[in-house]
């Protein structure tokens, strides 16, 4: 049976993704990402399942600035419909109502909804955290957005569900191992961290070997480097479909490698191809 690190407490979206992926595992939530990524890394724990983007509120930084300085291998992507609830401690009415606690990205995700009804918004570790934080310590006007599961897990009340700004409202989550995984069949999807030089011209000319080869770019997103000297000179995170071995990917790669000033495969996992697959355990996710 595999254990899974996941970061946050009981309830949490990103143990939901961990469950339905790996029916039957353990699923234990840490504190912070950092504690994930080095949970993996040091053999704790066989994988990590770890946020990175949502249709919403975009990517989440800290994932992708820790892809960046582990070696831990992409061996899977998970999409999960996230449907946030407005939880409060039984008895409690909505007009008395006046703040609001979830993790930063569940606020982001429900931005018009706490607008709407003029609460104050405070970020905490993660939403399921917050539902525990509220059953535990309950303070008058407190809420907090979380689950269903972590309304049930803690006690809580649901005053309101499915209150996220969009009703298509995703998350997509990279399964994190230290050992690749052997290939299976489907479509494969890579991901790649690089750097190009500063020059005119050369993103266009890293981009333009996987448009001679046919590969489709599902994901391209640049983000400032961490590099005192060179502040906000750009790193880009790209997917694309196909596995860094196939004759076409592997001859980009190649290309890629010539041109960039650096580049890290992060991992070639199987795709999550249909979203009538979400949240539900595919052909396409990995096995245990
Ligand atoms: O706090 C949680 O429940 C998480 O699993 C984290 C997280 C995230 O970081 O994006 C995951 C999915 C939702 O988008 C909201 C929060």
């Amino acid at each position: 049976m595999s254990r899974i690190a996941f970061q946050g407490t009981e309830g949490a979206y990103s143990e939901e993704a961990s469950l339905k992926t790996f029916p039957g595992s353990t699923a234990i939530g840490l504190p912070t990402f950092h504690q994930v990524f080095s949970a993996v890394s040091n053999g704790e724990f066989e994988f990590g399942v770890v946020p990175v983007e949502n249709t919403t509120a975009g990517i989440i930084n800290q994932t992708y600035d820790l892809l960046l300085e582990t070696d831990l291998h992409v061996v899977g992507e998970i999409v999960l419909k996230v449907e946030h609830c407005l939880l409060a401690p039984p008895g409690t009415r909505m007009e008395d109502l006046k703040r609001v606690i979830s993790h930063p990205q569940g606020l982001a995700q429900c931005d018009g909804f706490i607008a709407r009804y003029k609460l104050e918004a405070e970020p905490v570790y993660d939403t399921a955290g917050a539902a525990r934080e509220l059953a535990e310590h309950p303070r008058p006007g407190l809420a907090a957005i979380a689950s269903r599961r972590a309304a049930e897990r803690y006690g809580l009340q649901i005053l309101a569900e499915g209150i996220q700004d969009f009703s298509g409202n995703y998350t997509r989550f990279f399964v994190l191992s230290r050992e690749d995984l052997p290939r299976r069949e489907g479509p494969y999807k890579t991901s790649v961290v690089f750097t190009t030089r500063h020059r005119p011209g050369e993103l266009l000319a890293a981009l333009q070997a996987f448009a001679d080869q046919g590969i489709n770019l599902t994901k391209l997103e640049s983000r400032p480097r961490r590099d005192p000297d060179r502040p906000f000179s750009p790193i880009f995170y790209a997917d694309f479909e196909g596995h860094a071995e196939d004759a076409g990917p592997s001859q980009a790669l190649l290309v890629l490698l010539r041109r960039a000033s650096f580049v890290k495969v992060l991992g070639s996992y199987p795709a999550v191809t249909s979203w009538g697959f979400v949240g539900q355990r595919t052909s396409a996710t990995p096995e245990v």
